[in-house]
């Protein structure tokens, strides 16, 4: 990996190495643009098959924090943190502690919380050493997965947003979609759509979540490689990144990519083959926004109506990403990131 190349091409402010002995603490922080406030973004706890793939996530997702900031016309900017995890270590306190010293140290140029290995307790460890932590115990974000519902309930208006674009209705009702992944959000996202009509097929690697979704919300179960090619009016990616590729457009057959899972494209350039497949994309970073606003709605001490009225928000800002995609005859993925670094200055 071009180390330099990277940073330089993408515009990064700093990237931190961190390294404390006691604790056996292995760290990054990836600080992207604060052009339009301190960078926020969780602290991921994983185990990476390398050092260099362990840097590679975190300016990735530091990145990806910056646009989805900026779209949600949120003051802040993006970052991340991510502790290299040993196989079968878990989190210490130590170890943590020391990543609430540095972040401390950064006087709240970085602001971090919840990702993928951690939870309120690492939270609550880094909390014992800074302030600028989200999502420790009893805070609006963890309290009742509130982070999750926000999501899933985002990513639903952003379904509706995109029916409205695609078919001149925003109606639900006898849609079919498509869910992969039915974890925190995908959970959520399926309990929404069920009320409102829609016809869900669904796929997890859990089987007891897949015979859960079916039990409670009537759905079709699919194998997990078979979600690509169901006919449906939307599919809607849940589970992991990457996952719309040279390999799976092809197998589409829906008429709206529309989602909750970070980093979807596999490259920038897919955006522009589904818009030529003609099929409508929901840009990741606008329509997964839910989390981000209420952690943003959290930090400024707001209540979690506000936060839901902010969500609400998401439709809108889709709504003007495929005005402004039509408008120029480009693809939505293009014009979500036209439009984020025109904010960007
Ligand atoms: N939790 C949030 O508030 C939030 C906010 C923004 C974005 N996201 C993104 O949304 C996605 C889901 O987040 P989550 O919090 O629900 O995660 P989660 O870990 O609770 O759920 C993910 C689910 O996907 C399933 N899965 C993994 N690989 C799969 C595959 N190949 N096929 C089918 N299912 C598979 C897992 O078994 C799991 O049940 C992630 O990409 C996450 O980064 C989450």
């Amino acid at each position: 990996m071009d180390l330099w190349k990277s940073i330089v091409t993408d515009g990064f402010e700093q990237l931190l190495f961190i390294q404390d002995r006691p604790s056996g603490l292995k760290a990054v922080i990836a600080i992207h643009d604060t052009t339009l406030g301190p960078a926020m973004g969780g602290c991921r706890f994983w185990h990476y098959g390398s050092e260099e793939e362990a840097v590679s996530d975190a300016l990735r997702l530091a990145k990806g924090m910056t646009y989805k900031c900026a779209i949600s016309g949120l003051p802040y900017g993006g970052g991340k943190a991510v502790v290299i995890r040993q196989p079968g270590q878990s989190g210490n306190e130590a170890a943590f502690r020391a990543l609430g010293r540095i972040i401390n140290r950064l006087g709240g140029l970085y602001i971090t919380g919840m990702d993928l290995g951690t939870t309120v307790r690492e939270m609550d460890w880094i909390k014992a050493e800074t302030d600028y932590v989200t999502d420790t115990a009893g805070s609006l974000g963890a309290a009742g997965d509130f982070t999750a519902r926000m999501t899933a309930y985002g990513v639903c208006l952003g379904i509706q947003a995109s029916l409205e674009e695609a078919f001149g209705s925003d109606e639900l009702r006898g849609r079919t979609i498509a869910v992969q992944g039915l974890g925190k959000v995908g959970y959520f996202v399926c309990r929404y759509l069920h009320r409102k009509g829609a016809c869900l097929l669904v796929t997890d690697l859990h089987t007891g979540l897949v015979e859960k979704a079916v039990k409670q919300f009537n759905a079709i179960a699919v194998e997990t490689d078979d979600i690509y090619r169901q006919d449906c009016d939307a599919f809607c990616p849940c589970a992991l990144g990457g996952i719309i590729n040279e390999r799976t457009i092809p197998q589409l057959r829906c008429r709206i990519v529309a989602g909750a899972a970070n980093n979807q494209l596999a490259e920038q350039h897919h955006g522009d083959m589904l818009h030529r497949n003609g099929i409508l994309y929901a840009p990741d970073y606008v329509i997964n926004a839910g989390g981000i606003i209420v952690t943003a709605a959290e930090i400024a001490h707001r209540s979690g109506e506000y936060a839901r009225r902010r969500v609400m928000n998401i439709r809108n800002t889709l709504n003007s990403i495929y005005r402004c995609a039509d408008s120029l005859g480009i693809s939505s993925s293009e014009a979500a990131n036209r439009l984020t670094r025109q904010r960007l200055g």
